[in-house]
């Protein structure tokens, strides 16, 4: 039998919301016991610093490069997941020894696939040092060395939980609905294919606090008091990327958010949750098959005019839709949880990614594991 670890994960999004900390006893294979979970959020302040960060690195050419504020910004983002980890450790009575390793997504700064070009802020080393726990981080880096999109990892994850699913019967389609929404389908015949699906929640977010000066459309009550200006969605549903040959993995600035003068706030935000939702079954319709069930995590599933516009859309096509938790899983730490998984995998070199998920040549591991 394969040995089985106790691993933690942390995942800083696209959102930049916060850090999700989750804990999973895991083989790296099938294998999957989930522990708890912690979201630490962002300060105001820190959410600035961060976009900072993501304004700076416009600039990168090599992707060690920390020009301008960079390398203070990653020293602050990395001692915040120390803190996190501490915190979470206290809060379950956990010690840092009882820990085999923890897997580092840091903060996503540039994304630029099409020039293999990809930059997650955060030290390994300082993470290892502080918490006196083995770190693996720079999980994507090696899957752009091989061709492949740098982007989405979670699929093998996604595929294990479905491993283990008793009453849901192949073919599943996750659905994680972040700041970038990514969908992982996983066949009858074990066959699993992922990849960005288009923008999620950024435009949302980045609409609002605009316009009404808050940093999400809670609950989609902003969005419930619009109406759909087709114009403005077709802008968004008409992008090459959605009928491309080959799948693209996305960019935080891929999607601009709409101008001022485009609509009103409440008929922006009700059109943006409707772009959201019709990405996901517009990109859905490059896979092998058309879903019949849809599992939504990540927080654009907690936007009820967002998941009511996924229904409806789905449902035309017989597809079903539910959240990650009528699944029996926690749609905010499933992308924490999956970092767990990957920094096992890691360990093990076992591939983190697959032709069919970033499109990388041939099943590749990746990721840089330090010791404390
Ligand atoms: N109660 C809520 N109502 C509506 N939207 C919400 C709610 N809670 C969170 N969200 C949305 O979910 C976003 C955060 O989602 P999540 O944490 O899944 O994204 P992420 O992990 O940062 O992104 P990615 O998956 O792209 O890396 C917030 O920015 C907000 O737009
Ligand atoms: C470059 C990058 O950070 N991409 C994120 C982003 O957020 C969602 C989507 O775009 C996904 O491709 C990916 O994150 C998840 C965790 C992944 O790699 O599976």
């Amino acid at each position: 039998m394969e040995k089985v670890r106790t691993a933690i994960g942390l995942m800083s999004g696209t959102s930049m919301d916060g850090i999700d900390v989750a804990l999973l006893r895991t083989d790296g294979r099938a294998v999957v016991e989930r522990g708890p979970f912690l979201n630490v959020p962002y300060d105001p302040a820190f959410r600035d610093r961060l976009k900072l960060a993501l304004e700076q690195a416009k600039t990168i050419t090599q992707r060690e490069q920390r020009r301008g504020d960079l390398a203070s910004i990653e020293r602050e983002l990395t001692l915040r997941h120390v803190v996190a980890v501490r915190e979470f450790l206290a809060a379950n009575a956990l010690d840092a020894a009882s820990i085999d390793v923890i897997g580092f997504h840091g903060q996503t700064v540039l994304h630029r696939p099409d020039e293999a070009l990809t930059v997650q802020i955060g030290d390994g080393a300082l993470l290892a040092h502080e918490t006196g726990i083995s770190v693996a981080y720079d999980l994507r880096a090696n899957d752009m060395v091989h061709g492949g999109q740098g982007a989405p990892l979670v699929p093998v994850y996604h595929a294990a939980l479905a491993a283990n699913l008793t009453n849901a019967a192949l073919p599943v389609c996750f659905v994680n609905i972040g700041g970038i929404s990514n969908l992982t389908y996983i066949g009858a015949d074990g066959v699993i294919v992922g990849y960005d699906s288009g923008p999620g929640n950024t435009l949302i977010d980045q609409w609002v606090e605009t316009h009404a000066g808050v940093p999400f459309d809670q609950g989609g009550m902003i969005a419930s008091e619009g109406r759909i200006i087709a114009e403005l969605a077709d802008r968004y549903l008409n992008s090459p990327f959605f009928t491309a040959e080959k799948r693209r993995s996305l960019d935080r600035n891929d999607f601009p958010p709409p101008s001022g003068a485009d609509a009103e706030l409440a008929d922006g935000a009700r059109t943006l949750a409707y772009v959201a939702a019709a990405s996901i079954i517009k990109s859905a319709g490059h896979l092998p098959v058309t879903p019949t069930l849809y599992i939504v995590c990540g927080g654009g599933r907690l936007n009820r005019v967002l998941m009511l516009d996924l229904r409806d859309i789905a449902r035309r096509q017989g597809g079903q839709v539910i959240s990650a938790e009528a699944a029996g899983f926690n749609g905010d730490s499933m992308e924490a949880e999956a970092w767990a998984y990957l920094a096992v995998r890691s360990l093990d070199g076992l591939p983190l990614t697959f032709p069919g998920t970033t499109g990388v040549r041939a099943p590749v591991s990746g990721g840089v594991v330090v010791k404390p």
